[in-house]
């Protein structure tokens, strides 16, 4: 069996760049590095390439040219390791197993034990007790990225990489992750890059900021979201936390992202 791998990985990404068949190029040749053991939020317009970026650095879409680095090692290493989760926008569970299915079979695949009192502690830390026998067709959209969530961290992966995965939670649930997933971030040591459409919610989440281009995607500002932790719904109005949202706003601003289509400031 492969190695585990000790301690939260960084990334880099060097002279990264997409371009799809059909000349479309969605990522610049970019240079990013993500610390060890940090939330990095990616933000930028809509169809500007965060999500080729994501998906380069699971390992799911080949660069056009650069490389990709994760703990010294590629993508695919660390895959195969188990020691990198994704949750995207489309949740992609199993239809014939219930949450508790679909979190076991990852944890199977990745060669950890079932223990089913830390599943039932994942799946309430999500909001979704009660619902562990049930199967995804009976969960709304919202549960369904909850559970998707729940999957991935059940791994305990040293890289976690989120898709808009709040996407179609409510507001008040989304709210409740925000406060709750930092801190078994920060308890578990996980390196964690996250792209989301909301401001706000890069803020809560992160400790760094960075800001994209419209397509093709190359970074724009990257900025350090050096706020007091657990931070909490209530934090948002404060002065500090409103500056670092006005600081990616006018970076967004200055990329020229907000002038087809405003990024949600919730
Ligand atoms: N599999 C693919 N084949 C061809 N083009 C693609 C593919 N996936 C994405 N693209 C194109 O790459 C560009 C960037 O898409 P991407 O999904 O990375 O953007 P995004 O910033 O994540 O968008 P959104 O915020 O709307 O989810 C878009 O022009 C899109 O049409």
């Amino acid at each position: 069996m492969a190695p585990e791998i000790n301690g939260p990985p960084g990334v880099i990404c060097a002279g990264l760049a997409k371009t799809w068949p059909g000349g479309v190029d969605a990522v610049r040749p970019t240079d990013i590095q993500f610390a060890a053991g940090q939330t990095t939020a990616l933000v930028g317009a809509s169809g500007c390439g965060k999500s080729t970026l994501l998906r380069m650095i699971a390992g799911l879409e080949t660069p056009s040219a650069g490389t990709i680095e994760i703990g010294g090692e590629p993508p695919a290493q660390t895959l195969r390791k188990a020691g990198l989760s994704v949750a995207f926008q489309d949740p992609s569970l199993l239809p014939w197993r219930s949450v508790r299915g679909n979190i076991e079979l990852a944890l199977s695949l990745a060669r950890r034990p079932v223990d089913r009192a830390a599943i039932d502690q994942l799946i309430a830390l999500v909001g979704l007790e009660g619902f562990a026998d049930t199967r995804p067709a009976q969960l709304s959209g919202g549960m369904r990225q909850r559970a998707a969530i729940a999957r991935a961290l059940a791994t305990e992966p040293r890289l976690l990489l989120l898709d808009e995965p709040f996407g179609a939670v409510d507001e008040l649930t989304r709210q409740q992750l925000a406060q709750d997933l930092p801190r078994l971030w920060e308890a578990r040591g996980t390196t964690t890059i996250l792209v989301t459409h909301s401001v706000t919610e890069a803020v809560m989440l992160s400790d760094r900021v960075i800001v994209l281009s419209p397509r093709p995607a190359e970074v724009v500002a990257d900025i350090a979201i050096d706020l007091p932790r657990p931070r909490a719904p209530e934090d948002a109005r404060k002065p500090g936390f409103a500056a670092h949202v006005d600081a990616v706003f006018a970076a967004l601003s200055q990329a020229g992202a907000l002038r087809d289509r405003p990024l949600a400031a919730q």
